[in-house]
Parts: structure tokens; sequence; C-alpha cells
């Protein structure tokens, strides 16, 4: 049997206001010089701001960069603005991380990860969400060298985030089920270690869900660390499979499809539903899940036309086809899909 490489964070510093931190925290992880801060418009002002006071406070040279897509394009810009960089520092949401991830993964330089937003479990994986011409891909990164949760920032932040980052996690049983039959049908590369570990987190998240609230620091600290756990398991298989199956093609054929796609862990949460029912399992479990986490569990609460949820049910086999799912080569036709998605109350 060949070697495995896994990779992990070396340092994670999670609490209230870490992120005024950051600049010591950078120094002694034994950086010095120039470093880029990525960050977007809004979170800017939410957090990036206070790092790069952190960082200056400590004789940083700080450069920064806002972006806003998750673009092979976007991650082009970014290497273009490394200039004898010795750091990249990403304040942000998942975007963001992903970007931030990809352009310090192809220049070779170590990257920090300080999510504003307990959104997905991105946070301190070592792949990389990127959108190109064909859709969204699943490239291999790295891993943060270190994760900076804040978790004053992550409870100030819209509840909805929060409860985006649930069902990103509740998404991880379809994914296990998708994982397996994958194995059993294609012999596709299978590890039980990050299975166990991604179906525990999203058991635990289900359990610990009555007292996930808005506002709350031990919710924040909650969410953040099922997150982590999440991206561990993805660290350990060396790919996003214990935590992106079939309800995450859904999720990236949406993004293509509706004029405004909702939040990527919202989408996952609703394609579980409905992925859960085609593989016979307990569907409305999840959904009772995703309703106890204040998430949403239909087009209506997404924001959605009906009709882009049977289009990208009908499509969302295209997306990655090497990763074999319950959708199969073929997909769904039109009048099953719509079936599914009324039977599940999605539609
Ligand atoms: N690499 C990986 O393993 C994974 C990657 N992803 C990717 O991550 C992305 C989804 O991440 P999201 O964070 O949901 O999307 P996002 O990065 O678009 O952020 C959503 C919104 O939240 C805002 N926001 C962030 N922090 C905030 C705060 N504290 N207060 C107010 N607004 C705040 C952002 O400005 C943005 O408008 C997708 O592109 C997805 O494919 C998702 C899971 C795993
Ligand atoms: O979102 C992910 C896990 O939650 C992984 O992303 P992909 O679906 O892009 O592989
Ligand atoms: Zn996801």
């Amino acid at each position: 049997m060949g070697s495995k490489k896994i990779q992990m964070p070396r340092e994670v510093h999670i609490g209230s206001d870490v992120i005024n931190d950051t600049g010591s925290i950078c120094k002694d992880l034994r950086f010095s010089g120039n470093v880029l801060v990525v960050t977007g418009p809004n979170t800017l002002k939410i957090g990036a701001n206070k790092a790069i006071e952190s960082l200056e406070n400590e004789d940083f040279s700080v450069e920064v960069s806002k972006i806003t897509t998750a673009t092979s394009e976007t991650v082009e810009k970014l290497e273009e603005k490394l200039n004898d960089t010795s750091l990249i520092v990403g304040v942000g949401g998942g975007k963001v991380i992903d970007v931030t991830k990809m352009a310090a993964s192809n220049a070779g330089i170590y990257f920090v990860s300080v999510p504003t937003a307990a959104s997905h479990d991105g946070i301190a994986s070592p792949l990389a969400s990127i959108k190109n011409n064909n859709g969204s891909v699943s490239l291999k990164a790295q891993a943060p060298i270190c994760v900076i949760g804040d978790t004053n920032i992550i409870r100030n932040a819209p509840f909805r985030l929060l409860a985006a980052g649930c069902a990103d996690i509740i998404s991880n049983y379809t994914a296990i089920k998708d994982w397996q039959l994958a194995n059993k049908l294609q012999n596709d590369f299978y590890s039980e270690s990050a299975a166990a570990l991604s179906l525990m987190t999203a058991k635990l998240i289900i359990k610990s869900s009555k007292s996930i609230k808005k506002g709350l620091e031990e919710s924040a600290r909650l969410v953040v660390k099922s997150l982590f756990s999440s991206g561990m398991a993805i660290s350990i298989a060396g790919s996003s499979r214990p935590a992106s199956g079939s309800e995450h093609k859904f999720s990236h054929a949406l993004d293509k499809i509706a004029k405004k796609p909702a939040l990527h862990g919202e989408q996952c949460g609703i394609g579980t539903i409905m992925m859960m029912n085609l593989h016979g399992g307990d569907w409305q479990f999840i959904k009772n899940a995703l309703n106890d986490m204040k998430a949403p569990t239909n087009a209506y609460d997404l924001g959605i036309d009906p009709d882009d949820i049977v289009d990208a049910l009908t499509s969302a086999h295209t997306i990655r086809p090497e990763r074999y799912t319950i959708l199969g080569d073929r997909g769904l036709s039109r009048n099953t899909a719509k079936k599914l998605a009324i039977k599940t109350g999605v539609i």
C-alpha cells in the first residue's frame, strides 16, 4: 500500500475577541514581513480591520485584498498580488477562505484561516471549492497553518449563517451514504475513520440542536468545533467525500440555476432531506433536525423558485460526474424529481 498524507492545522485558537491576537499568534508561529489579508466588503469592517491592526502592532507590513467570488479568476488575481509575501490571512466566510487557501497553496506559502461565520465546514480542511466555467470543483489545496475562530464575531453574525453551518454538517448523513454506495458499486476509496468522524459530528450537532441559540458564545463555540471536526474528516479522507455527496451536487447545481442562490449550507440541508428519501432513509428525521436548528426546509424558506429546485435535481448528477452517488450516471427524470420535491415538502 502506498503512503498517505493527512494535513491538519498546527494551531487552533477559539475564543472571544481572539482576532485581536492575530499579530502575536502569527509572530509566535515565526512569521514576519509582508502579509496579505484577504477579506470581503462586509467582513473587512466586521473582522479584518481588527486582524490588520493586530498584525501592524506586531510590525507586519499588511496589504489588503477584497474579494466577492470564489472563482479560478479570483484566485489568479490574488496570486498576482503576492509580493515577497510570507503569509496570507483569510478573514471572512467560506468563499474568502477557499480562495485564500487555493492562492496560498498555488504560491507555496502558508495561510491562516479566520472565519467570521460558522457557515461551512471548510474552515480547517485542505480542500477548496472553486467555481469555474463547468460549475464547482473541489481542488486539493492545503490546510491552514492556524485557525483563529473569534466567537464574539461569530455569535454576532446573522443567526442564518450559524444555522447554515449546522445544515452543512447534517448533510454528512447522505454524503456518507453516497460514499458507501460508491465504494460498494464502483470500488471507490473509502475511509472508515473519516466516515465515522463525519457521522459522529453530524449526530452530535443534532443532539445539541435545541441548545444552539442566537447570540450565545457557547453556541458559536459548539458549531465552530463541529465544523472543525467535520473538516478533519475531510483531511483524513484527503477529499471532501465524507462531507459532500448528492446533496452537495444539488446545491452546486442550484448555484448555477437560481437567480439568487441561498447560503451553501441551507441548500445542502434541503438537498439532504431529498437525497435521504432517495436512499430510503429517515428523511423526516433530517427535516425535523433542520427545523430545530431554524434552518430552511423548503423552497419558500430558501427564496428559490420551485422550478429551479426541480431543474437542479435533474442536473445535479452532471456536477462532478466522477463522484458516484445515489443520483447514478443518468440522474433523475423531471417527473421523478418533481415527485421527490413534492413528497418531501420541499416544493
Ligand atoms: N473547502 C471546503 O471544504 C468547503 C467549502 N465551502 C464553500 O464555502 C462557501 C460557502 O460559505 P459561506 O460562508 O456560506 O458563504 P460566503 O463566503 O458567500 O458568505 C456568506 C455571506 O456571509 C457574510 N458574512 C460572513 N461573516 C459575517 C459576519 N460575521 N457578519 C455578517 N455577515 C457575514 C459574507 O460577507 C457573505 O455575504 C461556498 O462557496 C462553498 O462551496 C463549503 C463547505 C466546505
Ligand atoms: O462543501 C463541502 C463540504 O461541506 C465540500 O465542498 P464540495 O462539495 O465543493 O466538495
Ligand atoms: Zn458543504
